[in-house]
């Protein structure tokens, strides 16, 4: 391996923040920039930034993500999602090194009765998903040996995420109505997070024509969102905490300014022939993830609750990144 950096871009997000935890870790050199430092909205002057740090790899975890808010926002969520996405790509090549970026489940439009595979033709329903498609082709005209990893539904204990928009309700609601009728795979951005890095240094050393194109990657195991609340709900509730009840209901009685697939369970296959990585099934993750969120006790200097070293030290990896401090890169 080499010692120069992989460039992280963003910084405070959920995968950008998992990402960071673990490369510092595992002791891989690791730079992350968060928009104040490279924006992908205003890009002049990223190739020379970009250049100044002489990345071994570039990993785009940066974008545009508010959902409803992007249908009336077109405009910026194109400039981040696709012009930002590809001006990675171009400085990436430019410079002869690996570009991993991250694309959605949301680029289907869920009339597939199965899971998507990477032969499926996409068709967004809405702004976000238009644009992260967009991406995806932008990022492979300008880096044809990039990796494009579509995941799906993601949570971690960091950033906006249905899982702490769940664990806020029951601070306030007593009743809780989640829509029942769309169906896809959620994905702990710390499993996805550990792959990433895993893909990154394998297309640092090794062939990247094996590593080109787009692979799906997303947490074992479907649910729906009235189900992965329940879940949610029940893992608060044998920590202790109180809980709302909560009732199902169908998309109609939720409206929202953006459509969303009804279905958009990703097959992963692909991604585990080529790279021999399979996620942790979502319920497993969950748990790890409701430890950080809801542990007994109290929490001490590193965001950790008491006892939870002890209950989690014989877990994977990526429970263990949990316990590293994101240190200021
Ligand atoms: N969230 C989800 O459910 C899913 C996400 N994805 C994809 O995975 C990737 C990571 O998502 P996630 O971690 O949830 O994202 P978050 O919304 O948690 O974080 C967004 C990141 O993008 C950065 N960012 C936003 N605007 C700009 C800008 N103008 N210039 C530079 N950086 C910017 C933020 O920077 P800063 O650090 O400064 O805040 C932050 O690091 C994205 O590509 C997303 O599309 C795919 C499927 C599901
Ligand atoms: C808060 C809430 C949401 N919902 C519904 C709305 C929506 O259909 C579904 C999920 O809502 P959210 O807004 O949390 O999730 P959403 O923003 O749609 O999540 C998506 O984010 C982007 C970035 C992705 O790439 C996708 O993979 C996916 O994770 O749950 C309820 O039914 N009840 C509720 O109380
Ligand atoms: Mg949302």
């Amino acid at each position: 391996m080499t010692d120069r950096p992989i460039l992280i871009a963003g910084r405070n997000g959920q995968l950008a923040t998992c990402l960071r935890g673990l490369a510092a870790m595992r002791g891989l050199p690791a730079v992350a920039l968060g928009r104040r430092e490279l924006d992908l909205e205003n890009r002049e002057g990223i190739d020379k930034l970009i250049a100044s740090i002489a990345p071994s790899a570039i990993i785009n975890a940066a974008a545009y993500t508010a959902v409803d808010q992007a249908e009336s926002e077109a405009a910026k969520v194109f400039s981040i999602n696709r012009d930002g996405a590809a001006a990675l790509a171009d400085v990436a090549w430019q410079m002869n090194i690996p570009l991993i970026h991250l694309s959605t489940d949301y680029v289907f439009d869920g009339a597939k009765a199965d899971a998507y595979d990477e032969s499926d033709i996409p068709a967004p329903l809405n702004v976000y998903g238009a644009s992260k498609l967009a991406g995806e082709a932008a990022v492979l005209a300008a880096h044809p040996l990039a990796t494009v990893l579509r995941c799906s539904w993601l949570y971690s204990p960091y950033g906006s995420n249905f899982v702490r928009t769940m664990l806020r309700l029951c601070e306030t609601q007593p009743i809780v109505r989640v829509v029942r009728d769309q169906h896809g795979n959620p994905t702990y951005a710390f499993d996805l997070a550990e792959a990433v890095l895993r893909i990154a240094q394998r297309s640092v050393t090794d062939d990247r024509r094996a590593t080109a194109g787009i692979f799906h990657l997303a947490g074992q195991g479907e649910t729906n969102w009235h189900d992965f609340a329940q879940a949610i709900f029940h893992e608060r509730s044998r920590r202790g905490a109180r809980i709302p009840s909560i009732e199902a209901i169908t998309t109609e009685e939720f409206p929202t300014a953006a459509r969303r697939p009804r279905n958009s369970r990703l097959d992963s296959s692909k991604a585990e022939r080529v790279f021999g990585i399979r996620l942790a099934p979502w319920r497993h993750s969950l748990e790890a993830c409701l430890d950080r969120l809801v542990g007994e006790g109290e929490t001490d200097a590193e965001g950790n609750r008491a006892g939870w070293r002890q209950r989690n030290a014989p877990l994977s990896d990526h429970a263990r990144g949990q316990q590293a401090v994101a240190p200021d890169l």
